[in-house]
C-alpha cells in the first residue's frame, strides 16, 4: 500500500510531553501506550453489566451510578500532558460543510432555477452556487446548526456564513489509500500543514507564478513565509486548545467540558439532543442502546469518546460504503483505518501495520472481519479495545427489515471474550421494539441503557398518491409542480434496478437532470454518481435501496418513493435522506396496488421448506465431512441450484448451526476452493520436495490439459493446515514466477465440531425459525402499505389540507409502529382462495411433468417469483407465471401440496 498517503502532513510519534512538540505539529491521534491509565476507569455511571475487567482496571465506583448525574473523581493532583492517551499532532480547524447554515423550517430555493443547466461530459449540472473561500484562525469559525431533534426549532439570529471549498474536510489519510492512489501532496515545505489548509499551498503557487512573470518574486515568497508562519502559530494555538479540552474531559466530563471540545473540533455550539447522554454513558464504561433519527448525528457520540478514550474504537459497519463514507467524516484529528475483506492484500497489511503500531485511533471494520482469527488474536496479544461501536445495529436482529447473518456474530459474550471490549456502543436510526430487544439482548445492553429519541425527525412534509399505469407520467407531474419544482436536489426511490435507468432516462427526456444509480453498476460509476450528487452537478438520482447510506448531503429537499418502501423502517431510512439541514423537505409516495403485490410476491422469495432445510442439514453433516478438523465446504453456485435455496438463506442456516444454543460447526473464511496450477519454472517433483503444501497439491491433484486441478479445502485438511496457507503459498511461488494458477468456485468453508442427534428435529426448528423471519417480511410490507393507504384516504375527508393530514397520519402510524403497536387495519387485498387454482396446478404439473417441484416451487412460480432452481429466465415462459399473485402465498403452497400427492398417487396407480 501506498504509505505516503499517510504523509498528508501527518505525522505520528510515541506520546511525548507537551514541550517537545515540533514547531510545525502534525495532525493526529494516537493510540495510547496500554500502561496509561484509561480515564473511562475514573468515571462510572449506571452499567450494571458484570462484564469481566481488564486487570489494570480498578472497580466501579458504586458511588456514581446514574448517568445522569455523572460526576467522575476529581482530578489527579496535578495532570501531566503524559498522561494523555494519544497525542496530537497537527491542528485541523473546525469542520465545515459547504452547506448554507440557515436553518429556518422554511425552505427557499428560489436561487435555484431547473432550466439554468450545462452540460459537461455528457452530465448535466446546474451551475453551483458561487462559494466564498474564507480562511479564519479555527476559533472564529463556527457552524451554527439548529438542534434538529430539539422539541421545537426556532430561527437563529443570522449569523455571518462562512463557505468552504467542498472539501468536506477529507482530512483523513487512511481514506486516501482506499483505492490505491496516492494522497494529493503538499510540496514537502507544507508537510505537517493540514490538508484543509491547501489555499495557502496554493496562494504559494500564484505567487510563485506572478514571480515568473517578472513580478517582485522576493516579496511574495516572504508574504508567503509569513502566511506560513501565522498557519503554523494558528496550528499550534489549535492542537493545544483541543488537548486541553481533551484533558478537561479526562478530569471532569462535564457537560460543560464536552461541549467545549464540540466546539473545538467540530464548531458546534451545543450538543443535540440524545448526544451528551450517549457520550457520557460511553466514558462511564456503560453499554448503550442508541436510537436517534437518521442525520441526528450519531457518529459523533462515538468519535468524541474515542478521542478521550485510551484504546482503539472499532466501528463494526455493514457496508463498506458505509464505512468509507465515515472514515471520511472522521474529524482529521482522530486517525482512523478500514478492514474489509474487498480490501486487496496489501491494504490490509497496511491497515494491520498501523494497527500494530498503534497508528489508527477509529478502525472501521466489517463484521466478518472483526472475529477473523487473525484478527482477533491481534486483539488478544497486543492491543485494547475502549469501545466497539455496532452501527446499524438493527441488522443483528431477524426482526429488523435488514437482518445480516455476519451480524449475530456480534454478540456480547463474543466481543467481551475475544475483544476484550470495555464497552459496547449500538446505533440505529429504525428499530421496532421487538428489534430492540433483541439487539440489546444478543450484546447485553441493560435496559435501563437505552437512550432513544423520536426516530422521525419534524422537518417532513408527508404525502400519498394513488398511482396507476401512468405512474411515470405523475411522477414527472410532481417534478415540474411546486414545491419539487424549485428543489435543488432530489431522490426518486424505485425497486428495481430496471426501473432506475427507465425513469431516469424518462426524466432526462423531459429535460430534468437525473441519473439512475444501483449496485449492478460498476463501483467507480456508482462513487462519481455520488459525487457529482453531492456536488449539484446532478440535481435527480433515481436509485433503487442501494443509495444513500451514509451519504450526508444537508441539502435534499426531497424524497420521492416511486414504488412502496418494503417495511416502515426503510421509508424512515430513506426519508431520512431529506433535510438533513433542518429544512422542511418534502417526501411523496406514489402507491399503486401492482407493486404493492408484486412486493408481496417477493417477500416470499426467501422462504423454504422443511424438506429443503433437511436436505440441505444432510449434505452439511454428511459422513465425509464428520471428521473432526477437517474443513469442508460448500460451493455457493451448485448448492443454491440443488437446495433451491438463495446464497443469503444458506448463509443464516450455517451462521446458526455456528451461533445457535449449540455450536455445530465452525465457519472459515468464504473462499473459492478450485485451483487450477500451472508450473512454469522447476519441475513440480523439485518444488515438493521443498514444500510439504506443495506435495500435498500433487498428491490431491488431477492432471488436465498438463494442468493442476485441486480443491483447496482439500489439501490444506490432508496436511492440516488453514486454506490461507496454500494461498499463500501458491501467491509466493507466482511472486517467484514459479507457477500462475485461477481460482474459481466461490464456497462457503467451515469445520464441523458436533453433528446434530437428529437431523429432523433440526430442520423442523430451523423451518420454523425461517418461516417467521418470512412471515415478519410479509407484514412489515402489509404494515407499511396500510400506513400509505390510511393516508390516502384521510386525504380525501381532511378539513386540514391533505399535506397537513397526511403528515399527521403517515407521522402517527410511524411513532405506533417504533413503539410497539403495528396497526396494519386495511383489509388484505390478497384473496383466500380461488375456484381455478387447483385445476391450473393440476395441468401445470401434468405438462411440466419432467421436473421435480416442491409446494413451494409452484406458489413462486404461480407467484411469478424466480429461484435458484425455477429461474425468472426459464419459468417466465410458462402460462402459469405470475397468475395467481394476488392470491395469498400460503393458499397455494397448501393446494400445490394437495395435488402434487395427487400426482404422485396418479403416477404411481399408472405404473402398477
Ligand atoms: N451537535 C451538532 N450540532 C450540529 N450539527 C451536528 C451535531 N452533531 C452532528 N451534526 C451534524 O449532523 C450531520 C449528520 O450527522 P451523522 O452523519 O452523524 O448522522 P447520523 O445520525 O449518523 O445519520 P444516519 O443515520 O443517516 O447515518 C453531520 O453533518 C454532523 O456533522
Amino acid at each position: 500500500m501506498d504509505s505516503d498517503s499517510d504523509s498528508d502532513g501527518s505525522h505520528v510519534s510515541a506520546t511525548p510531553p507537551r514541550d517537545s512538540f515540533p514547531p510545525s505539529p502534525p495532525p493526529l491521534l494516537q493510540s495510547p501506550p496500554k500502561h496509561v491509565p484509561p480515564v473511562s476507569r475514573k468515571i462510572t455511571s449506571s452499567s450494571s453489566r458484570s462484564k469481566p475487567k481488564a486487570l489494570t482496571q480498578p472497580p466501579p465506583n458504586p458511588s456514581q451510578e446514574a448517568p445522569t448525574s455523572f460526576s467522575p473523581p476529581p482530578p489527579p493532583p496535578s495532570p501531566l500532558f503524559t498522561d494523555l492517551p494519544f497525542r496530537i499532532c497537527e491542528s485541523q480547524p473546525a469542520r465545515f460543510s459547504s452547506s448554507i447554515s440557515s436553518f429556518s423550517r422554511l425552505r427557499t430555493r428560489a436561487s435555484f432555477t431547473p432550466n439554468e443547466k450545462l452540460k459537461s461530459d455528457g452530465v448535466d449540472f446546474v451551475p453551483e452556487p458561487p462559494q466564498l473561500e474564507v480562511i479564519a484562525p479555527p476559533k472564529s469559525v463556527r457552524r451554527k446548526p439548529p438542534n434538529l431533534i430539539t422539541d421545537t426549532i426556532t430561527s437563529p439570529p443570522v449569523k455571518p456564513m462562512v463557505f468552504r471549498s467542498s472539501g468536506n474536510g477529507e482530512g483523513n489519510f487512511v481514506k486516501l489509500n482506499l483505492n490505491g492512489k496516492r494522497g494529493k501532496k503538499f510540496p514537502s515545505k507544507y508537510k505537517g500543514v493540514s490538508k484543509s489548509r491547501s489555499n495557502y499551498a496554493f496562494r504559494g503557487k500564484r505567487y510563485k507564478k506572478k514571480e515568473a512573470d517578472g513580478g517582485d518574486g522576493e516579496s511574495l515568497l516572504e508574504e508567503e513565509s509569513d502566511l506560513q508562519k501565522q498557519v503554523e502559530e494558528e496550528a499550534n494555538g489549535f492542537i493545544s486548545s483541543v488537548e486541553d479540552a481533551i484533558l478537561a474531559v479526562k478530569t471532569e466530563a462535564s457537560d460543560e467540558n464536552l461541549t467545549k471540545l464540540l466546539n473545538l473540533v467540530y464548531g458546534y455550539d451545543s450538543f443535540r439532543d440524545g448526544q451528551l447522554q450517549a457520550i457520557k454513558m460511553i466514558l462511564g464504561g456503560s453499554s448503550t442502546m442508541l436510537v436517534l433519527p437518521t442525520g441526528a448525528g450519531k457518529s459523533l457520540c462515538y468519535q468524541i469518546p474515542a478521542m478521550i478514550l485510551p484504546g482503539i474504537t472499532l466501528v463494526v459497519s455493514p457496508l463498506v460504503s458505509l464505512m468509507i463514507d465515515q472514515l471520511k467524516h472522521l474529524p482529521s484529528i482522530i486517525k482512523g483505518g478500514l478492514l474489509s475483506s474487498s480490501q486487496r492484500p496489501e491494504e490490509t497489511t497496511e491497515t494491520l501495520r498501523k494497527l500494530r503500531e498503534g497508528i489508527i485511533k477509529v478502525l472501521f471494520v466489517s463484521p466478518e472481519r472483526l472475529l477473523n482469527v487473525e484478527f482477533l488474536s491481534m486483539f488478544r496479544m497486543s492491543l485494547s479495545v475502549s469501545l466497539v461501536v455496532v452501527d446499524e445495529a438493527h441488522c443483528v436482529s431477524e426482526w429488523s427489515h435488514n437482518f445480516r447473518p455476519s451480524y449475530m456474530r456480534l454478540k456480547a459474550s463474543m466481543l467481551f471474550s475475544e475483544l476484550k471490549a470495555e464497552c459496547i456502543l449500538a446505533m440505529t436510526a429504525t428499530a421496532t421494539t421487538m428489534t430492540l430487544q433483541a439487539v440489546m439482548s444478543a450484546l447485553e445492553i441493560p435496559s435501563t441503557n437505552l437512550i432513544q429519541k423520536s426516530q422521525l425527525r419534524d422537518n417532513f412534509e408527508l404525502s400519498v398518491s394513488l398511482s396507476g399505469a401512468n405512474r411515470m407520467k405523475d411522477l414527472l407531474i410532481l417534478m415540474e409542480s411546486h414545491p419539487y419544482k424549485e428543489i435543488r436536489s432530489i431522490i426518486v426511490y424505485c425497486k428495481f434496478q430496471y426501473e432506475t435507468d427507465m425513469i431516469s432516462k424518462y426524466l432526462r427526456d423531459n429535460n430534468i437532470n437525473a441519473k439512475g444509480y444501483h449496485s449492478g453498476l460498476p463501483a467507480k460509476d456508482r462513487v462519481r454518481i455520488q459525487e457529482s450528487f453531492c456536488s449539484n452537478k446532478i440535481r435527480v438520482v433515481v436509485a433503487t435501496v442501494a443509495f444513500g447510506m451514509g451519504l450526508d448531503k444537508g441539502d435534499v429537499g426531497a424524497v420521492i418513493h416511486f414504488s412502496l418502501p418494503g417495511s416502515m423502517e426503510e421509508y424512515v431510512q430513506e426519508i431520512g435522506r431529506a433535510g438533513r439541514d433542518g429544512r422542511l423537505s418534502y417526501c411523496h409516495l406514489f402507491y399503486d396496488n401492482d407493486t404493492y403485490l408484486k412486493l408481496r410476491s417477493l417477500a416470499h422469495s426467501d422462504g423454504v421448506d422443511e424438506y429443503a432445510v433437511g436436505k440441505f442439514l444432510t449434505h452439511v453433516f454428511s459422513t465425509e465431512t464428520k471428521q473432526q478438523e477437517m474443513i469442508c465446504s460448500l460451493v455457493i453456485e451448485s448448492a443454491s441450484q440443488k437446495f433451491d435455496m438463495k446464497e443469503e438463506v444458506m448463509q443464516t442456516i450455517l451462521t446458526h448451526l455456528e451461533l445457535g444454543e449449540v455450536q455445530y460447526l465452525r465457519m472459515l473464511p468464504q473462499l473459492n476452493i478450485c485451483c487450477t496450477l500451472n508450473f512454469h519454472k522447476s519441475s513440480p517433483n523439485t518444488l515438493a520436495a521443498r514444500s510439504t503444501i506443495v506435495a500435498a497439491i500433487l498428491k490431491k491433484s488431477h492432471v488436465k490439459q498438463g494442468l493442476h486441478v485441486f480443491d483447496i479445502p482439500a489439501v490444506a485438511s490432508s496436511i492440516c493446515v488453514a486454506t490461507t496457507d496454500v494461498l499463500a503459498e501458491i501467491q509466493a511461488l507466482k511472486m517467484k514466477w514459479e507457477v500462475t494458477y485461477e481460482l474459481k468456485d466461490p464456497a462457503f468453508c467451515y469445520t464441523i465440531l458436533k453433528s446434530p442427534r437428529e437431523i429432523c428435529s433440526l430442520s423442523s426448528h430451523l423451518t420454523k425459525w425461517l418461516t417467521e423471519i418470512e412471515s415478519c417480511k410479509v407484514r412489515k410490507l402489509d404494515i407499511m402499505s396500510s400506513a400509505a393507504v390510511a393516508a390516502i384516504s384521510v386525504s380525501n375527508t381532511s378539513e386540514l389540507s391533505s399535506g397537513a393530514k397526511q403528515t399527521q397520519s403517515l407521522q402517527s402510524r410511524i411513532f405506533d409502529y417504533f413503539n410497539g403497536d403495528e396497526k396494519c387495519d386495511t383489509p388484505s387485498k390478497m384473496t383466500q382462495n380461488c375456484a381455478f387454482l387447483r385445476a391450473d396446478i393440476k395441468v401445470f404439473l401434468q405438462s411440466n411433468r419432467q421436473a421435480k417441484f416442491t409446494p413451494r416451487a409452484i406458489a413462486r412460480i404461480m407467484h411469478g417469483v424466480g429461484s435458484p432452481a425455477f429461474p425468472n429466465s426459464v419459468w417466465s415462459k410458462t402460462h402459469f407465471w405470475g397468475r395467481y399473485m394476488s392470491v395469498e402465498f400460503r393458499v397455494i403452497m397448501d393446494a400445490a401440496q394437495t395435488e402434487l400427492f395427487n400426482f404422485v398417487d396418479r403416477n404411481a396407480a399408472l405404473a402398477t
